[in-house]
């Protein structure tokens, strides 16, 4: 293939239809590799001819040839479709076809995106984070004099040249042999395509002919709720692969934030549902949510998207249902185990969250002055040093993530099964038994203080579900009261107790029907799951069924600025950290060029104090909530940061600012009331996972506060800090659709965690 002509129509089709955004869906791939000429052009799109032959292709669409704009790729000269990846091939090939498009309509360009001043030429860099940039050359003008006698100059862009290396392009010449080839055919190929279009033969001259104005495009709309014979269409080939597969056997979803993971679960138990349905089978469903929030939404979400509305079918009267539940409330409806809401330290809930930070404190406190000193002479050097060296606060931060994560989420309060756990990496410097018994005091108080208050928290809970789970009175229940499928939302909030918990609710001992979603960079801190593999060690069991894994990789939710920026975090830790994982390294956003329009860059802007941090936090919202078009429910104000966060609170009362506050994760109750009221939502990036916002506004991510330095420098805690930072500040970000905007103070300068991005140009600053 000598050359590829695409004109305007055909051109804007393919930027606006979502399924060409990637490979992960098949006409994106057939695209890429029909133009890379391993396969025939055999695409169905909307309006558009393609006319191929040995020489090149055209890829038209109706209308008089004279009026039209077209591209012209010269595939001899320039390498665009078969240098690069399929995936990197495609995501610049729609970067190449935006700018055309931009330039014919005189749309603002971006920074990838450059005209070469003096010169006819046009550069662009469309794969982000890169030491030598690849780029595609442009001709604005090619055969400029001849075209100009045809009253057609200005209609054609070339592409000559691409490549990873830099060069004159002043004055460079683009070779015109290809392109005049083009020019001298044009008109005869649009001739061809009128007639295909009243079905006329057309001559053989073309190897194929393929016109098509069957499918119209899928993809392009951007629903919230879509019934489920809707979305199947829509589905990129990995997640229909999940959705499809067999329900038997352990299935992981993993990918990162926005590739639609719970959609997918959620399409995945309806299918199963409903074929259960058709082909007169048993079973009963379990679709579990880490947080009451998220339980609200997603029951939410399927009252839209199962039309047979399988969740509000009795379980112990239909042969199919679903059941939606969190962990608290199966425990509580299947083992008649029920807390009240006041005994119940929730830690996805801001009051359990603060009144948890304040018993560890205590508890540290306590175990300084009354137990640490008959601990000290067999402490090992670096713990002794450590818990002499950081203050109070910094300690009960650490303390806190090994009691949820170790000692309670994985020893389940046993000091024999704790002093075996491997120590995490990124958390307390334990070293020897006696360290761990330091915090296992720790550990004891917090116990103590729970009791005395007749507080329970969530490990409360499953440790003693567990006890109850594992006794013959249960196994005889089991096989009437069990699932025959469970699907888990977010697996990567649940510690490894929890997770041990729901194959006891599979309806048989020796299979494991488990379908759930990952993202290990969506949880705070080094939760310790690396050492573990397999699923039987994951959910426990008897079972040696082995998993399937099914990677998904295109990213819906947010442009590709945002994608880009949340990458730079990711990169960020796992430079830092060798247990953190850039799961959105070779993502790709599927955004079109109608989304594209409200996007905006990513910005970090800096104020000069605390005060003018907040109220620029409030105007910028109005900005950007008027520049992508959104309502106000639409925007979200979020901090790491307690103080910020009681700040950014006090300016909306003070000022009368419409605003609802998130109090717990994945608050969907409050969103929903935002929604009614037209309020913006403001809350803690803690609560903010699970949610999306056309705006997210991330306020003092500046040094000092992102990652949180304590008053003391220990490394253990900077680490531990910095690690629980990268995390956050990605949930947060990745929240984002249309609109990322980064705060911080001047004096202090912008946190460390955005110096991958700052580096790689993908965030930029404004003038106050
Ligand atoms: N194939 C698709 N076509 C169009 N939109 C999609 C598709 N898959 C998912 N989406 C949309 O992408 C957005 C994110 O989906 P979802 O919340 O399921 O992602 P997620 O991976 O669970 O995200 P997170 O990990 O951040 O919670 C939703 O608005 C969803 O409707």
């Amino acid at each position: 293939m000598k050359y590829i002509c695409i004109d305007d129509g055909a051109l804007a089709e393919f930027i606006s239809g979502r399924s060409y955004q990637s490979i992960d869906f098949e006409e994106g791939d057939k695209l890429i590799q029909a133009l890379s000429g391993n396969i025939q052009f055999l695409l169905k799109l909307k309006n558009v001819v393609f006319l191929q032959d040995k020489e090149g292709v055209f890829i038209t669409t109706l209308g008089a040839w004279k009026k039209k704009k077209y591209l012209v790729i010269d595939c001899e000269k320039s390498a665009l479709f078969t240098q690069l990846r399929s995936a990197e091939s495609l995501q610049s090939f729609q970067k190449l076809m935006r700018f055309c498009a931009k330039y014919w309509s005189g749309g603002l360009l971006n920074k990838s995106e450059k005209i070469v001043s003096g010169s006819t030429k046009a550069v662009i860099f469309p794969l982000p984070y890169s030491t030598s940039p690849y780029r595609i050359v442009i001709e604005r003008e090619p055969m400029n004099e001849r075209l100009k006698k045809r009253d057609m100059s200005g209609q054609f862009l070339l592409v000559y040249k691409t490549g990873w290396e830099g060069a004159n392009s002043a004055t460079e010449i683009a070779d015109e042999t290809n392109f005049k080839r083009v020019i001298d055919r044009l008109a005869d190929v649009y001739l061809q395509v009128s007639k295909a279009a009243e079905g006329a033969p057309v001559t053989n001259r073309f190897d194929q002919v393929n016109s098509t104005a069957l499918n119209g495009d899928l993809g392009s709309k951007r629903p919230v709720h879509t019934p489920y014979d809707d979305w199947l269409p829509q589905l990129t080939r990995q997640q229909q692969i999940f959705v499809r597969a067999p329900m038997g056997t352990p299935h992981r979803l993993h990918g990162p934030a926005g590739t639609g993971k719970t959609l997918s679960l959620l399409l995945r138990t309806i299918r199963i549902l409903r074929s259960a349905e058709e082909n007169t089978l048993n079973c009963n469903a379990l679709l579990i949510t880490h947080s009451e929030a998220t339980r609200q939404s997603i029951k939410d979400a399927l009252q839209v998207i199962d039309p047979d509305d399988f969740q509000s079918r009795d379980k112990n009267l239909e042969r199919v249902s679903l059941s939606v539940e969190t962990l608290a409330s199966l425990c509580a409806n299947t083992l008649r185990q029920s807390i009240s809401e006041t005994e119940f330290v929730d830690r996805d809930a801001q009051d359990s969250k603060l009144l948890q930070q304040m018993y560890i404190e205590e508890a540290v406190r306590r175990v300084k002055s009354e137990d640490l000193a008959s601990f000290i002479p067999h402490l090992s050097e670096g713990f002794r040093k450590f818990i002499n060296e950081v203050d109070d606060e910094d300690l009960a931060h650490l303390f806190q993530h090994e009691i949820s994560v170790l000692i309670k989420g994985r020893a389940g309060d046993s000091f024999d099964t704790y002093k075996n756990c491997p120590p995490l990496k990124y958390g307390l410097p334990i070293e020897n038994d006696a360290d761990k018994g330091i915090s296992f005091r720790v550990f004891k108080r917090y116990q103590e203080q729970l009791e005395a208050a007749s507080q329970f928290d969530t490990d409360d809970v499953v440790i003693s579900a567990v006890g109850q789970l594992d006794t013959p009175i249960w196994r005889r229940r089991r096989s009437r009261e069990g699932y025959d499928f469970i699907a888990i939302d977010e697996t990567h909030l649940f510690n490894i107790n929890e997770l041990h918990v729901f194959h006891h609710f599979t309806r048989n001992v020796d299979s494991l029907p488990i379908s759930f979603t990952v993202d290990q960079a969506q949880s705070v801190g080094d939760r310790g799951w690396n050492d573990i593999d397999s699923v039987s060690e994951l959910f426990g069991g008897e079972t040696s069924a082995s998993e399937i894994s099914t990677p998904v990789s295109t990213v819906f939710r947010s442009s590709p600025q945002i994608r880009d920026f949340c990458q730079s975090v990711l990169a960020s830790g796992a430079t830092l950290f060798t247990n953190f994982d850039d799961t959105l390294s070779l993502s790709t956003s599927a955004f079109t060029n109608e989304d594209e329009r409200r996007s905006q860059p990513v910005k970090y802007l800096d104020f000069a104090d605390d005060n003018a941090l907040v109220e620029g936090a409030f105007n910028r919202a109005d900005k950007l909530q008027s520049l992508t078009q959104s309502n106000r429910s639409q925007v979200l104000i979020t901090t790491m940061n307690d103080e910020v966060l009681r700040k950014l609170k006090e300016h909306s009362i003070s000022n009368n600012k419409p605003t609802s506050y998130l109090e717990r994760r994945g608050d969907f109750t409050k969103q929903r009331q935002a929604e009614k009221s037209g309020h913006m939502v403001l809350g803690h990036a803690d609560f903010v996972g699970g949610l999306e916002f056309d705006v997210v506004i991330i306020v003092g991510v500046d040094k000092g506060r992102v990652p949180q330095e304590g008053e003391t420098a220990n490394s253990n805690s900077r680490s531990f800090s910095s690690y629980a930072a990268h995390n956050r500040l990605y949930v947060a970000a990745s929240r984002a659709r249309f609109a990322l905007e980064i705060l911080g103070v001047q004096s202090r300068g912008p946190s460390e965690l955005l110096a991958v991005a700052e580096r790689n140009g993908l965030i930029s600053g404004v003038e106050q």
